[in-house]
């Protein structure tokens, strides 16, 4: 089971994640993305889905439309481990991979 990182850990982690904020209280980590349809948020939900299940990690989110957050904690240690910031890095690789709408012409 993954342990909880350290503060120090955790702030190193942290400064490299730009795209994420830092929630104390929860001890979690978040994400809002932004899509050109619904289809196209549920294609990149369904690759966070697929990576989630891979690491044994999934991440709490909510999509309405083509809007998705993603908060990452882990339940069992009781907030931010190593297991959030390898998941946030692979969303991010898969978010900067998933399909743009090509401008016309
Ligand atoms: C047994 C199983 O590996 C655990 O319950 C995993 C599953 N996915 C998980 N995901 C998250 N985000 N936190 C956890 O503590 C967690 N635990």
């Amino acid at each position: 089971m993954a342990e909880k990182l350290s503060a120090t850990s955790r702030d190193a982690a942290l400064a490299k994640l730009t795209s994420w904020s830092y929630d104390t209280a929860a001890d979690a980590i978040t994400r809002e993305f932004r899509f050109e349809d619904f289809s196209a948020a549920f294609a990149f939900m369904t690759r966070v889905a697929l990576a989630a299940e891979k690491a044994g990690h999934h991440p709490e989110w909510f999509n309405v439309y083509n809007k998705v957050r993603i908060t990452l904690s882990t339940h069992d240690a009781g907030g931010l481990s190593r297991k959030d910031i390898e998941l946030a890095e692979r969303i991010d690789a898969l978010h900067s991979a998933s399909v743009k709408i090509a401008p016309a012409g």
